[in-house]
């Protein structure tokens, strides 16, 4: 069943509005100078006309004027009913487009925020095409809605209203003939309003799987193409935008519906008013200036009336969107709460380390493991053995279903996890880099850190010839992911990164890339220096790499099957003499 707005999305987005009521007031009364200004010019318009064609006084909110004062002051009148119309309207739209791009700039990042505190997990149960749909359509429908809302929703409503209260003070028995047609206009409309919210929920859950399509296919379209897959993925985009299109033609056929159909029946309502208003001039002409003041004000309503309608379809759309960005928004993160961790000075130890992923997978199941503090363990084992696993428990991404990690003694789990991530450094085996300067990437995880500290992470790590040689230095664009410089460079500037954060912890997955002599010469050598004095966990691809470790863990089926020193388990000649024999890592 397609999800409908309920009254809890229009409270929750009313809340927005709360820091900024000096705005709202401000501009609401504006709204109500202007509706006030409108039926001003019901009052003035129907005397004025009878004046004109009768030559008789009239009677202007209780002040007789005579036929030839008429001339002067009336039209006088109406410029300056004119004047505050116009006046009020302009602040009334600047303020509260203001006030809607402000409630809107509060809402993407209150929703930005939340995405940011969540696990992989979260994100791995959605295509990133969805995320980005948020974000690039349904943030705008949002938008249009609430601007709407507050612009002309406020605006018509106020006049409608105004307009009703003056049309009813003109005639009251004229008023309840006329407009007994509104609660029959009202009746359409509400169905519509249901039928729009069910067919807008539809078409963006559509444009969703369409935008995910796209994207998946255009980021990976070398692949695509190298397998000849283009027929196919046309073919797949072809059937998805059909389904939206489909969903498209039922919105538009609705949205189209709506406003001829509110027109007819107001339409109707004015041309029975017309014909009882005419049969009463008949049995007493006094009331033909009424009739004019009473046929100005409904006829007045029209605009208001057909805004209202024509937008109403649009603010639908967004009140579904605000929904779907809520629900998103409100997916529980886990909370960043518990005890600080220092840096780890005594051991990292793993007691039956169990984790399953979200789809029920154990990729651990039951992880024994001591890691001194200041030693060097490599991970080594088969392909899916639970290596990257056992990364993501202890980065806290992923809590251990079982068993329990004791840093320094105190579990794990009543650790606070941005503290326990301040002490740990990891560099993932292909370097993420984002778009923008070298200074923006080295400054991730220290975002205070001055240029001396950042040239002195730059040495470190062996990457500060190359900074120095570039025509920007530390200013230089690195281009989108990095994608400007050598994929050496690319590795170097990820560890000046980690040295930046002075971890006390390096979870590192060695790089296994193709990198030329001197590249990968420059690379190990910063990552010597990294690794030097502080507690690694490394997964090893390299026989160097695994000779120097101080432990040796070969992971299996989700367990630390053996462990020791490279020469105790090759005296032992199991697991780890075979997977060396099966080049499971390089020499
Ligand atoms: N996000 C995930 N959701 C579900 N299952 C997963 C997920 N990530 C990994 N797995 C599964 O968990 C198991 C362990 O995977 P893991 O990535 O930890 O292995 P690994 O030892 O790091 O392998 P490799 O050396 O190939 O990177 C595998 O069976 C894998 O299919």
């Amino acid at each position: 069943m397609a999800p409908r707005p309920s009254p809890h999305v229009y409270r929750r987005l009313l809340g927005y509005l709360r820091p900024y009521r000096p705005l709202l007031v401000a501009g609401v009364s504006a709204s109500l100078v202007a509706a006030a200004a409108t039926s001003a010019y019901a009052w003035v318009v129907g005397p004025l006309l009878r004046a004109v064609l009768t030559g008789d006084p009239i009677t202007v909110a209780g002040v007789s004027l005579p036929g030839d004062a008429l001339l002067e002051r009336l039209p006088l009148l109406v410029v300056l009913v004119a004047l505050v119309k116009a006046t009020a309207q302009f602040l009334q739209g600047g303020l509260m487009q203001r006030l809607g791009q402000r409630v809107m700039a509060d809402l993407r990042g209150f929703l930005y925020g939340r995405l940011l505190g969540q696990p992989p997990a979260f994100f791995e149960r959605r295509h990133s095409g969805e995320l980005l749909t948020r974000f690039t359509s349904e943030v705008p429908m949002v938008e249009f809605a609430v601007t709407q809302a507050l612009t002309s929703y406020i605006k018509d409503g106020l006049q409608i209203v105004a307009l009703l209260v003056t049309c009813f003070l003109i005639d009251a028995k004229l008023f309840l003939f006329t407009f007994i047609v509104v609660p029959v206009t009202v009746l359409p409309i509400n169905r519509f309003a249901r039928s729009l919210k069910k067919v807008a929920a539809r078409s963006q859950q559509r444009l969703g799987a369409l935008t995910a399509l796209t994207a998946e296919q255009l980021q990976n379209l070398p692949v695509v193409q190298a397998f000849g897959g283009q027929a196919r993925a046309a073919e797949a985009f072809d059937v998805e935008a059909e389904r939206y299109l489909a969903e498209m033609r039922r919105s538009l056929f609705l949205r189209g519906a709506v406003s001829p159909t509110v027109e007819l029946l107001g339409i109707a309502g004015v041309a029975m008013a017309v014909a009882w208003g005419a049969r009463a001039v008949a049995a007493d002409p006094a009331l033909a200036g009424r009739l004019l003041s009473f046929m100005a004000a409904a006829l007045l309503l029209y605009q208001p009336v057909k805004s209202l309608s024509g937008t109403l379809s649009q603010v639908m759309t967004g009140l579904v969107a605000a929904e779907r960005l809520f629900a998103l928004a409100d997916e529980p993160a886990p909370p960043d709460v518990g005890e600080p961790a220092g840096p780890l000075s005594k051991a990292l130890v793993l007691e039956g380390v169990r984790a399953t992923y979200s789809d029920g997978r154990e990729a651990l199941r039951g992880v024994d493991l001591v890691v001194p503090a200041g030693a060097r363990v490599a991970l080594v084992g088969p392909s899916g053995a639970g290596k990257t696993t056992l990364f993501s428990v202890l980065l806290g991404f992923l809590p251990a279903s079982g068993g329990r990690v004791l840093w320094d003694g105190a579990p794990l789990s009543g650790l606070k996890p941005s503290s326990v991530r301040g002490q740990v450094a990891w560099v993932p085996q292909e370097p993420v880099l984002f778009s923008g300067t070298v200074r923006h990437n080295l400054r991730l995880g220290k975002p205070e850190a001055t240029d001396e500290e950042l040239w002195e992470a730059l040495r470190l790590a062996h990457a500060e010839d190359f900074v120095r040689s570039l025509p920007g230095g530390l200013d230089e664009p690195v281009g989108e992911r990095g994608g400007r410089l050598s994929g050496g460079q690319r590795q170097r500037l990820v560890l000046a990164r980690a040295f930046l954060c002075r971890p006390s912890v390096l979870l590192l997955d060695e790089p296994t890339s193709a990198l030329d002599a001197a590249s990968e010469a420059a690379v190990g050598a910063g990552l010597t220096a990294l690794m030097k004095g502080r507690t690694v966990l490394v997964i090893a691809h390299r026989l160097s790499t695994v000779r120097d470790a101080d432990v040796i863990a070969v992971v299996e089926g989700g367990r630390v099957v053996e462990a020791g020193t490279h020469a105790e388990l090759l005296a032992r000649r199991g697991r780890y003499t075979q997977l060396l024999g099966e080049g499971a890592v390089a020499a």
